[in-house]
This record gives structure tokens, C-alpha cells and sequence, in this order.
């Protein structure tokens, strides 16, 4: 499985804005030569890019697939509204399916790609639009039923006490002090691994930013100089307020999912065929919470590979190999 991948100004995708319900996305677009197999729309996470599926990309255009890759709202060369209600996965499920409309056509069935918070998305788009969905996929992230009663941030901590980083990423401190070049490279390479001479870390999912620490972090091994250069000028036209606005999303997510909770299994199964990959090493999404997913699902696969949660950079060779498998199985 060819491990190259897309290059910031890359000849293999366009690079196309449109107006969607109100917000003005930006979104690469890979067409393979004959008329296209399929339509898959990757949906990355935070804090990402559309950049973040740079080493999957050409793989999916050699599968003859039309490959849409928006800026998701806050992100690069969409817009940033500053109101979190626009940032709910619903919002964003309608979003992506107008997108999808745009592209492939209305009533066009997509395959979707999801990572992190882009694999939560994903999850809800088969609960939201399920009929526009011909296959499904999340790299670490599982999916998580709509819930009947809502569990406040400070108490899902006390069930799911690696997320203690998002109270502080919802709070005013990180978007505060992320401001500016030299502050945005500091923050990327700490959340991409990157560390201090003594391997000290500025990021934690028990911790969320370790303040004192960020300026002694080094360039994370996951990236080019280069590459680090082209996040730092995407994220410097909006800032976090964006990015922080998906971890101020999730009293918004419960009010519109309460219907689809109350409604059960009609309205909170997955038909499509799924396939979830899963992150050895990743502290906020660890395999073991994807262990009840199967009861959601009616054609679900499991794979695992062995990265922390930027899988997508760190083992290319072994995620593309399963989306691979996966989507050939869709394709015949
Ligand atoms: O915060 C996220 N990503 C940032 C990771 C930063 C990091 C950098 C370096 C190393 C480790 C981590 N992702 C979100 C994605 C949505 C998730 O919410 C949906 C959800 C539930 F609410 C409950 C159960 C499962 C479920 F998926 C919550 C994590």
C-alpha cells in the first residue's frame, strides 16, 4: 500500500469554497481519472485539518473514489463562527450532507471517514442521514449511543477520566494563551507528541496544557518543519476559538439527540457497513472504550492498530491497509 502522501500544494486535489447553510467551507477535492467508483468524504478532527489525511488520500484516489476533504467550521479556510451551538454534531451532520449534495449530487450515497472528533461526526451523520450513508469509518474513535439523560462534562469525567482535558479546553485559559505564531508552533508540536530535553510533556489527557512546559517543547517527530509551517498559518487566521468551540458543543449534542435516544434502536442503530480502527496508544480514545459497539451496529468490523491517537501520520501503512480492505469489500 503506497505510503506517499499529499504535499500542502499538491497537484492531485483542488482546492474548491462553497457556501453551506450559512458558513463558507473550504474543501480539497481528489477526482480520479474515469468516472468515479464512489464518494468518500473524510472528516478530520481537532486540532487537525483537512491537511490531516494528507497519507490517505492518495490511496483512496487510486481505489477510483472522489475524494472530498473539507476545512471542518473553525478550521483553515472554512469559517469560524464564534456561536458553539453552530459546532453541534448535528449542525455538523447537516452540514456535511449538504456538502455531500454539492458534490455527488442530492440523494448521492457517500462513504465517510472520520478521526477523532471527525469520527464522532461521522457516527452521528449515519443516525442523522442514514439513507446518504453506503459505508462508514472512524480511526479511533467509537461510538457512543445518544444518551436519555444528559451527564453535565465535570461528571462523564468521573466515568471517563481520560477526558479530564476537555473541561479545560472548554474553559477561557488555552484560548487565551494560544495566541500568535510563536504560541500556535509551540501548541501543535506538544499536542503532536513533541516534548522537552528532558522528555518533559506540555500536554496530558489527566492535565489537558501544562502551561509552564510549552515553550521548552521540541518539534513533534509526526511532521516536516514544513508541514508544522503550513498548520501554524492555517490556525492563525482564526485562532482556537473555533478548534475550542467543538469541546462547548456537548449540552447543545444531548438537547438534539434526545429524540433519537428516546426513539431506541429505530433511530440509534448503525445500518451501514462499519468498520472502526482503533489506536493502541491513544490516551483520550483507548481501544477498550469501543468494546460495546457491536450492539449498535449491524455490520460492524474492528481492527487495531499500533499508534497513539495520531494514528492517521504514525502507522499510514497499517491504517490505509484496513480502509483498504474495507472499502474494496464496499466497492464489489
Ligand atoms: O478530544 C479529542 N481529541 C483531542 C485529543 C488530543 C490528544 C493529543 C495527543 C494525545 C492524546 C490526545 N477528541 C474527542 C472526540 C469526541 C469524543 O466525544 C465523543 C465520545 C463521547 F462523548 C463518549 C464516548 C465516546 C466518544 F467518542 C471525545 C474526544
Amino acid at each position: 500500500v503506497s505510503l506517499d502522501k499529499l504535499t500542502p500544494a499538491d497537484p492531485r486535489v483542488e482546492h474548491h469554497t462553497v457556501t453551506i447553510r450559512g458558513n463558507t467551507y473550504h474543501y480539497l477535492l481528489g477526482n480520479s481519472s474515469s468516472p468515479p467508483a464512489g464518494t468518500i468524504l473524510l472528516v478530520h478532527g481537532w486540532p487537525d485539518l483537512s491537511f490531516g489525511w494528507r497519507y490517505q488520500v492518495p490511496l483512496l484516489l487510486s481505489l477510483n473514489l472522489r475524494v472530498v476533504v473539507p476545512d471542518m467550521l473553525g478550521y483553515g479556510r472554512t469559517d469560524a463562527p464564534e456561536a458553539a451551538a453552530e459546532y453541534s454534531l448535528k449542525n455538523m451532520s447537516d452540514d456535511l450532507a449538504a456538502l455531500a449534495a454539492h458534490v455527488a449530487g442530492p440523494g448521492e450515497q457517500i462513504i465517510l471517514g472520520g478521526h477523532d472528533w471527525g469520527g464522532a461526526v461521522v457516527w452521528r451523520f449515519a443516525l442523522w442521514h442514514p439513507q446518504l450513508v453506503r459505508a462508514v469509518f472512524s480511526v479511533c474513535t467509537p461510538y457512543a449511543p445518544p444518551r436519555p439523560a444528559y451527564i453535565a462534562p465535570p461528571d462523564l469525567i468521573k466515568i471517563l477520566p481520560n477526558f479530564r482535558y476537555q473541561l479545560q479546553l472548554a474553559g477561557p485559559e488555552v484560548e487565551a494563551y494560544v495566541v500568535g505564531k510563536e504560541r500556535l508552533r509551540q501548541f501543535l508540536n506538544t499536542l503532536y507528541g513533541g516534548r522537552g530535553p528532558n522528555r518533559e510533556a506540555a500536554f496530558t489527557t489527566a492535565d489537558g496544557v501544562i502551561f509552564e512546559n510549552l515553550d521548552k517543547v521540541g518539534p513533534t517527530p509526526l511532521m516536516s518543519v514544513e508541514e508544522v509551517d503550513f498548520y501554524v498559518n492555517e490556525y492563525e487566521r482564526h485562532g482556537m476559538h473555533g478548534p475550542l468551540n467543538w469541546y462547548r458543543t456537548a449540552k447543545f449534542n444531548f438537547d438534539e439527540e434526545l429524540p433519537l435516544a428516546e426513539a431506541g434502536d429505530a433511530k440509534t442503530r448503525v445500518k451501514a457497513p462499519s468498520l472502526i480502527i482503533t489506536a493502541s496508544r491513544d490516551s483520550a480514545l483507548p481501544p477498550s472504550m469501543s468494546a460495546n459497539m457491536d450492539k449498535s451496529f449491524d455490520d460492524l468490523e474492528k481492527r487495531e492498530v499500533n499508534a497513539s491517537h495520531w494514528a492517521l501520520w504514525e502507522a499510514p501503512a497499517d491504517v490505509n491497509s484496513h480502509i483498504a480492505e474495507f472499502l474494496t469489500k464496499v466497492l464489489n
